[in-house]
């Protein structure tokens, strides 16, 4: 026999050995096969999002993360803690009734001093705000109702305070134990260690963050008994596992995730989940303005979920319900009082009275499949102004637009805007267009912020921004999620994302703060590429329903006729010789004699147009203000079929 025969036979031997057991497999096994299988296909489909590209959320084992009760890590409450506990525990019905033992605290609609225990209202009155914002009313007072292992998820919109949410009760208890807040980025990181600095200047606080000096920080952990780590994903890794922090993550009683959807996707998931293994049986609280069905699968489905809206303005409010209510993601709960009363239901009432632990109901949708993912809301506050348009346009548009929104004639304070980019080198190249064109243009200098840049010169770029000092910053998305820069009213999309939740960060920079119902307005303008169009059903859904203005061109991508006259119309223009004017009804205007072809290469070659050009093809009434919106036509710009 040749060696060759050998080892087909050994082969064949194996393979009949392989299905001999497989014949034998039990059916216990079988069955447990089958389940492992759909426990796959499940982790599978949390992991794809809607268009296959978006936050493919990880398999971190969230769900296990309680099932260690024994570890459970039981902190002496500081009075402070205790008195305020008991404070919420009667809000509940009446104020005067005792406290039950499972307390489901309403929210505190006025937190007056007198009521609140030292620590609390020493950290309260550093703030400079008179009134709290609804999420910050409902979830300060339930999380120091409530066991500090609890799990939360909160949502609620860009820009309402979810900072001060979670470091307001951290901060309180922080004689009881340390605290470990993740975000995913390193701006965030400074801002939020910035704010838990400045309501409470004695707090013991350490960063863990990647770029910055990292013998520093551990250094930190040798010489202090630190009370809070504030970090980003990887370098909190590192920084956690070793001995020098032992101590800290001892004492470590709640793990906060920021932008908990990004952190729980494929890019962080290892670090996170690495993390939280280390803090088994603690505290786990998730805040996101998008955060939803598909991150509570993760976190885990009997974690708190409180979802809060903001509170509209004024008369706009019932339209803005209505409007709300048209969109698929369901804003369900309007104002906090009836998200905490929605959020814990009536079984969670019986079972305070009952005095058990009361499992909280929560959205309708608990329990079932999380297909399709709702979609993500964007804030009311804010006017979206989203322009179909072709990728060669854009640069020429910037030109036009900019020197409207930054031109600071009569204004105290200078308008300022960020521009988004998903890649460096479109910012680059965008850059580089208005270093050539932006001066003649009127548009003041402008600044870079991305990945590329060192984080010195990244942190002083966002603080230069902040203090006013230029008003044109050029970004990618490492200033997209949680960014606060206080009265920023501009912001751009140069890029449209492929991720829908990106667009509501991106956009949510801009009408900041407020107390809710007086949010700061901001304007957003996008440039909705058709190579998007397959997000365009949902884009036009989210803007219907935050009652936002709708490009007609949208419309028919939306409706697909675009696709059908579009080359109807170039088939008839080609058959007549006729020249190039866009299609959709655009008519070249007299004077014009460049094709658009030629006109869009100048434009990349960053040639000025002469203003007949310019007016010509680039001139969408806009009005800046919401009610005006419906004005801004956009006739000169209906773009023919030229895809990218
Ligand atoms: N009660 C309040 N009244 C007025 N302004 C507030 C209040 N609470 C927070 N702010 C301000 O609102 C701004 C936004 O707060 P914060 O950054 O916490 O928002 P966020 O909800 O975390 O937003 P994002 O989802 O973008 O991260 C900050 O400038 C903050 O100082």
């Amino acid at each position: 026999m040749t060696k060759k025969e050998k080892k087909a036979e050994l082969k064949a031997v194996k393979r009949k050995k392989r299905e001999e057991e497989d014949n034998n497999d039990s059916d216990a096994d079988v069955v447990q096969q089958s389940k492992k299988k759909k426990k796959k296909k499940k982790a599978q489909k949390l992991g794809h999002d809607r268009f296959g590209v978006i936050l493919p959320f990880s398999a971190i084992h969230f769900n296990d993360y309680h099932s260690f009760e024994s570890q459970l890590y039981s902190f002496p409450l500081s009075d402070d803690v205790k008195q305020l506990r008991k404070l919420a525990c009667c809000n509940i019905r009446d104020p005067n009734s005792s406290p039950t033992p499972n307390p489901l605290p309403r929210s505190v609609s006025s937190i007056s001093p007198s009521d609140l225990p030292t620590q609390i209202t020493t950290t309260l009155s550093c703030l400079p705000f008179s009134t709290l914002n609804p999420v910050q009313r409902s979830f300060i007072p339930l999380s120091l109702s409530r066991s500090s292992s609890t799990r939360y998820l909160v949502n609620a919109p860009t820009g309402t305070g979810k900072t001060l949410a979670y470091l307001v009760p951290l901060l309180a208890a922080r004689d009881s134990m340390s605290s470990l807040v993740i975000v995913p980025t390193r701006e965030l990181c400074n801002q939020v260690v910035k704010m838990a600095k400045a309501i409470c200047k004695k707090v013991r606080v350490a960063k863990a963050v990647g770029g910055e000096d990292r013998e520093e920080q551990v250094e930190r952990f040798e010489s202090n008994r630190v009370e809070l780590v504030v970090g980003t994903p990887g370098r909190v890794k590192d920084l956690m596992s070793m001995p020098v922090c032992a101590n800290f993550m001892s004492r470590t009683g709640v793990l906060v995730l920021d932008e908990v959807d990004v952190l729980c996707s494929k890019n962080f998931s290892d670090d996170i989940s690495e993390v939280a293994g280390m803090l088994r049986g603690r505290g786990l609280w998730g805040f996101s303005a998008t955060a939803g069905k598909g991150v509570r699968d993760v976190i885990g489905e009997d974690a708190v979920f409180l979802k809060c809206a903001s509170e509209g303005k004024g008369g706009e409010e019932s339209k803005e319900r209505e409007a709300m209510k048209t969109n698929k993601g369901g804003v369900d709960k309007f104002k906090e009082v009836e998200m905490l009363e929605e959020g814990l239901g009536a079984g969670a009432t019986e079972a305070a009275e009952a005095g058990t632990e009361a499992t909280e109901a929560t959205e309708a949708t608990s329990g079932t499949s999380p297909e399709p993912l709702p979609l993500p809301t964007l804030p009311p506050t804010i006017t979206q102004i989203l322009h179909v348009t072709s990728s060669h346009k854009r640069p020429k548009k910037l030109l036009h637009i900019l020197p409207k929104i930054l031109s600071c004639a009569g204004l105290r304070r200078k308008p300022q805007c960020m521009v988004f980019f998903s890649t460096i080198r479109e910012l680059k190249e965008v850059s580089r267009f208005l270093d050539r064109n932006g001066g003649e243009a009127g548009i003041p200098p402008h600044a870079p912020l991305h990945g590329d840049i060192r984080q010195d010169v990244r942190t002083k770029t966002l603080s230069n921004f902040r203090a006013g000092k230029f008003q044109l910053l050029l970004c990618t998305d490492v200033a997209g999620r949680g960014v606060d820069v206080k009265g920023l009213k501009y912001c751009m999309l140069y890029d449209f994302p492929p991720s829908l939740e990106t667009w509501v960060h991106r956009s949510g920079r801009v009408g900041r703060g407020g107390n809710g119902k007086e949010g700061i307005e901001g304007v957003v303008y996008s440039f909705f590429e058709r190579k998007w169009r397959k997000l365009a059903p949902d884009v036009k859904t989210m803007l219907e329903g935050a009652g936002q203005w709708i490009d007609p061109n949208l419309k028919e991508l939306v409706e697909g006729k675009k696709k059908k006259k579009g080359k109807k119309e170039k088939k008839e223009k080609k058959e007549s010789g006729g020249s190039e004017g866009g299609g959709g009804g655009e008519e070249v205007p007299k004077g014009i004699v460049k094709s658009r072809e030629e006109l869009a290469e100048e434009i990349a070659e960053g040639n000025a147009m002469d203003d007949d050009e310019f007016g010509a093809l680039f001139r969408p009434k806009i009005k800046f203000k919401r009610t005006n919106v419906t004005e801004m036509s956009d006739d000169e710009d209906n773009d023919d079929d030229d895809e990218e």
